[in-house]
């Protein structure tokens, strides 16, 4: 039983307890709204179960087995490194079970959300039923998040795949790890894998990885993951399975012995009475949103992965707030367009805004440093990777990336700059501490600076300014 009676009419009813709708529930609760939210699973969603949480405390465990495996190159020796599945799981269980209660339906009704457990159907435009439950609502907020998406290989049908749904009931450390996608969760699973002992192969159907990052970036995480023992087949589409046998179009038979489909994911639209509340799909099956994500029925907002992509906790909980203010206040606040993203991988791939290849030909230009002249990289023998920032003509930054440990930590500062419009200039003249991987920023905003200074009309009227300067204290000395 809920703790807050359910009223006749709630102001706003949330169809899953994943980020978009807590981070939309705790919203529309603060504002004074009557909430009521129906999860039919577990609240806390993909991050929290299966995604972001889980993912992050295996590659913990998978980088720490790293470091210790490169320890002697720093002059320690630990010995062998040797992994057991078991505790890697039980830590990844620990988090979830520290990160939970916030999350919890307790903390949703200690917040005035009263929590219905059960699945919900639009009835209509503006009702809906939650098992023999019937709801009237004034404002809805669609947040049912999306699934894994599987491909149609003849024969998968005759195996278990793992998804990143089911991967986290895996026992025991599988031997041969066949990895379909290397797009974020391919490659940061793949390397989680091969590091924790697993002989894994990523293949994915384009010729490199992630796809849509920065191609320098995407080949620093492919030589990376080759360093940890991982295997790429690129450019090869999976055909053919039978038990323990991905057959590739090049004709090579790939052995396994857990096979993980990575290829993306699907809104999850159906058996919700869309039809019955008059809330429209797009072609790619996300639900059609205008700019302030409000569906085609003007009571109902959507948030998080069941809009399409991208697909990030941060744009979820961002795009839940906006969209249960949007309702529950009538507003008719736009979404942030300025998206920072973060690929956990080893290095780091972190990327906000418009990418140098987007901004070529625009008049923009690249400002890069490599880490190999960054000081803390040298330090701790972590060179591989660079910083770059894209200005646009007035030296704004309108975009940046990063590849490199902790790249995301980094990402805030560059996402600021883009979000706040700030130029080279604002990024140099402010102070970082030393050493960090922060100097790349300034030093790529640096290269801008002296570029400017090297226009040779700058040149001259700063070189006549000097001129005057040294003449007027030359004039003031004789003077005295
Ligand atoms: C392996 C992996 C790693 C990831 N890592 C990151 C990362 O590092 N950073 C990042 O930003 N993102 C990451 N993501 C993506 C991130 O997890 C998702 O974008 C985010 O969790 C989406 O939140 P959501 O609220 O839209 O959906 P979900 O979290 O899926 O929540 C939807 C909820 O709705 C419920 N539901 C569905 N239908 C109904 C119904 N009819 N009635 C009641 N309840 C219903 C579901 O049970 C679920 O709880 C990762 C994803 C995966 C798979
Ligand atoms: N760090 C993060 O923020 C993070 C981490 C994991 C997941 N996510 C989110 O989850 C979403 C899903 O991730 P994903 O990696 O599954 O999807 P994705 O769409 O990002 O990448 C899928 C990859 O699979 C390849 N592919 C598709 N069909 C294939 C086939 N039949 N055979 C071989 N390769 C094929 C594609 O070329 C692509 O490279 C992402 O869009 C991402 O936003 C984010």
């Amino acid at each position: 039983m809920p703790v807050h009676p359910i009223e006749d009419t709630v102001d706003l009813l949330v169809v899953g307890g994943g980020t978009a709708g807590l981070v939309g529930a705790h919203t529309a609760a603060a504002l004074g709204a009557r909430t009521v939210l129906v999860e039919h699973g577990r609240t806390g969603g993909d991050c929290l179960w299966t995604g972001c949480v889980p993912s992050k405390a295996l590659l913990a465990a998978a980088s720490a087995a790293a470091s210790a495996r490169r320890a002697s190159s720093l002059g320690v020796d630990v010995g062998e490194v040797r992994v057991e599945f078991a505790r890697v799981r039980a830590h990844v269980r620990a988090a979830i079970t520290a990160v939970q209660p916030k999350d919890s339906p307790e903390a949703l009704e200690k917040a005035g959300v009263s929590v219905l457990t059960g699945s919900a159907v639009f009835t209509g435009p503006d009702t809906a039923r939650i098992g023999e439950r019937s709801v009237r609502f004034s404002a809805a907020l669609l947040a049912t998040g999306a699934d894994p998406a599987m491909p149609p290989i003849d024969g998968m049908e005759t195996i278990e795949p793992l998804t990143s749904e089911t991967l986290w009931d895996v026992e025991e450390l599988p031997r041969r790890l066949v990895v379909l996608g290397g797009g974020p969760i391919g490659c940061e699973l793949g390397q989680a894998f091969a590091r924790l002992g697993s002989a894994v192969t990523v293949v994915d159907g384009s010729d490199r990885l992630l796809e849509p990052e920065d191609p320098d970036a995407a080949a620093l995480v492919a030589a990376a993951l080759q360093r940890d023992g991982a295997q790429l087949r690129l450019g090869s589409q999976g055909v053919r399975i039978e038990p323990g046998v991905l057959h590739l179009d090049d004709g090579t038979a790939l052995p396994f012995d857990r096979l993980l489909v990575a290829v993306g994911r699907r809104p999850r639209t159906t058996g919700l009475g869309l039809d019955a509340a008059g809330v429209d799909l797009d072609d790619d099956g996300s639900v059609t949103l205008d700019a302030a994500l409000r569906t085609t029925n003007r009571r109902i907002w959507a948030a998080g992965d069941v809009t399409g992509p991208p697909f990030f906790t941060h744009t979820a909980g961002m795009h839940g707030s906006v969209a249960a203010s949007n309702a529950v206040l009538g507003l008719a606040r736009r979404i942030d367009p300025v998206v920072p993203r973060v690929t956990f991988t080893s290095p780091e791939v972190a990327s906000v805004g418009l990418s140098p290849a987007e901004a070529a030909g625009s008049g923009c230009t690249v400002r890069r440093v490599e880490h190999a002249a960054v000081d803390r990289a040298v330090a701790e023998g972590e060179t591989e990777g660079f910083t770059s920032l894209v200005l646009d003509r007035r030296h704004r930054v309108v975009g940046a990336v990063v590849v490199g440990p902790r790249a995301g930590e980094t990402l805030g500062e560059l996402t600021l700059a883009v979000r706040q419009r700030l130029t080279a200039g604002d990024l140099a003249g402010t102070t970082h501490a030393y050493p960090t991987y922060d100097d790349a920023i300034v030093d790529a905003a640096l290269d801008d600076v002296r570029a400017r200074l090297a226009n040779p009309l700058v040149r001259g009227a700063l070189r006549a300014a000097v001129w005057v300067r040294g003449r007027l204290r030359g004039g003031q000395r004789s003077e005295r």
